[in-house]
């Protein structure tokens, strides 16, 4: 069966990859996601996790609403962690951290025409999520975050480049504590994206921001 995305677009897809749920914002998400498209991010991966998350009918109710936000303007919908609940709704993507299920069989269970992304911290984690059938690779975290509460040590953008010079030429986006100013160094890091949580999340302005990323993201 074909891919559902190729490398390449699939690399542009990642390029300013906004990351949030209804914890992240201090106002409603659709319209937190609807500010960030107009700025100009490139894809949006929901992830509703931590105290006071919404679950069941009322996380399944918001999955779909921020879904049709992403349709209507040809962004790419990513769902964290919650495979049953991407497969229900047809997301473009899952994607998934070591504690999840297996790369391999979560790609069993969602077949060939969905995104996986996979969250990896170390050289040896990123070469068994390619082996995996991982469509990209989530790297970090790269600067120190408050947005995760169980993160790995901060690796820095070098990790990025050992991972290139060790062979990795699947599409990579950086995660973890990353800003504006920071971007430019994870690009030539050889990073294809950058994923973003409170930088957008919790800015005045999320337009704002997200075109920021976009304007050093695009050159
Ligand atoms: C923990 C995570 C690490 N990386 C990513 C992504 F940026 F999408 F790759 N998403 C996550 N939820
Ligand atoms: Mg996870």
């Amino acid at each position: 069966m074909s891919k559902h995305i190729d490398n390449d677009t699939l690399k542009q897809a990642l390029s300013v990859y906004f990351i949030s749920g209804t914890t992240n914002v201090n106002r409603p998400l659709p319209n937190v996601l609807t500010e960030a498209i107009s700025g100009g991010i490139t894809l949006f991966q929901f992830r509703e996790k931590g105290s006071g998350c919404l679950t069941n009918k009322a996380k399944r109710d918001m999955a779909e609403k921020l879904f049709q936000v992403c349709k209507d303007h040809q962004i790419g919908f990513i769902i964290n962690d919650d495979v049953e609940l991407a497969i229900a709704m047809n997301a473009d993507g899952i994607h998934i951290g070591q504690k999840d299920a297996g790369a391999s069989i979560t790609r069993k269970m969602i077949g060939e025409n969905m995104i996986l992304g996979v969250s990896v911290h170390t050289i040896e984690e990123a070469k068994q999520a390619v082996a995996d059938g991982a469509d990209y690779l989530g790297v970090g975290p790269i600067f120190q975050t408050n947005s995760k509460q169980d993160a790995e040590e901060v690796c820095g953008p070098e990790r990025i480049m050992d991972m290139r010079k060790s062979g990795i030429n699947l599409p990579i986006v950086a995660i973890g504590g990353i800003t504006v100013e920071k971007t430019p160094e994870i690009k030539r890091a050889g990073a294809d994206g950058v994923s973003i949580i409170s930088a957008i999340a919790s800015a005045p302005s999320p337009s704002y921001a997200a075109n920021q990323f976009k304007e050093i993201m695009k050159d």
